[in-house]
């Protein structure tokens, strides 16, 4: 599986507030890109911290893209994934419609009734990762959806999941949207959270910058991976 992490960041780092609410840190011209990052996936992934905090629809705003990828046999809108190990997920959020598939990677330790209720709710759920890990197993979550023919994946946040999948060494590219604006905040989220490295940090060779809306976009290839 190629995957291909996208993300906005302010100048110092953050991807939204302190109190977490979602923040537009992109113009135009950047959700633009988004979208053409998103048509050009067979799913877009998020963790559960997202899902509550955003409560996002992730599919294609470009109805032309939608097209074009029916023309080519895919589904219209890329099928959508959530990272979350008890089953948060509101069973009302947004990305449970039937706008796109959404696969709901959870570990044992989301109790059968919650499983059932999401799946009521429109999930495909699936267990990755055994009761005695605290999260998903992204890696095992990653080689099941290979099986279902997801072949290039997008990863879109938070900071907690896009860590977790550099930690894995499951990164191919990384994409940065980096605004003209500081936000601050020593818990604010960032783009890679979680424990963070003191060692063997994944580095990357910077491929291309883009001038997009008042920002830069800065894209990386993960070294070790092509
Ligand atoms: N600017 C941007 O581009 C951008 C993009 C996305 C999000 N955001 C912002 O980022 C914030 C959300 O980020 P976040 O870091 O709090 O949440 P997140 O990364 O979206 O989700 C993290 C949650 O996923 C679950 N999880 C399950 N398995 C995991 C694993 N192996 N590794 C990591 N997480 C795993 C954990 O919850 P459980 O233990 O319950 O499963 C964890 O707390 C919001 O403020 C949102 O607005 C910004
Ligand atoms: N590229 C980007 N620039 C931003 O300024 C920002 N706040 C996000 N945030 C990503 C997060 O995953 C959002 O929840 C989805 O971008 C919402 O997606 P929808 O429009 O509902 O499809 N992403």
């Amino acid at each position: 599986m190629h995957v291909v992490v996208n993300a906005a960041q302010s100048v110092d780092g953050k991807l939204a507030t302190r109190n977490r609410e979602q923040h537009r840190i992109s113009g135009p011209e950047d959700f633009d890109r988004v979208d053409r990052v998103r048509a050009a996936a067979d799913a877009v992934l998020v963790g559960v911290g997202t899902i509550l905090a955003d409560d996002p629809h992730l599919t294609l705003d470009e109805e032309d893209r939608r097209v074009e990828r029916l023309r080519n046999g895919r589904a219209g809108h890329p099928a959508r994934v959530v990272v979350d190990s008890t089953g948060r997920t509101p069973t009302d959020a947004r990305i449970l419609d039937d706008a796109a598939t959404t696969y709901l990677l959870v570990s044992e330790a989301t109790p059968t009734e919650r499983r059932e209720a999401l799946t009521e709710a429109g999930a495909a759920v699936i267990v990755a990762g055994d009761d005695d890990r605290e999260c998903v197993d992204l890696t095992a979550g990653l080689d099941i959806l290979t099986d279902r023919g997801i072949d290039r994946l997008m990863v879109e946040g938070g900071g907690e999941v896009i860590y977790s999948c550099f930690a894995a060494g499951l990164v191919d590219e990384l994409h940065v949207y980096v605004g003209s604006m500081v936000i601050g905040g020593r818990n604010a989220p960032t783009l890679a959270d979680g424990e963070g490295f003191i060692e063997a940090f994944p580095t990357l060779d910077l491929v291309g910058t883009e001038r997009l809306d008042d920002g830069i976009v800065l894209s990386y290839e993960v070294d070790g991976r092509s």
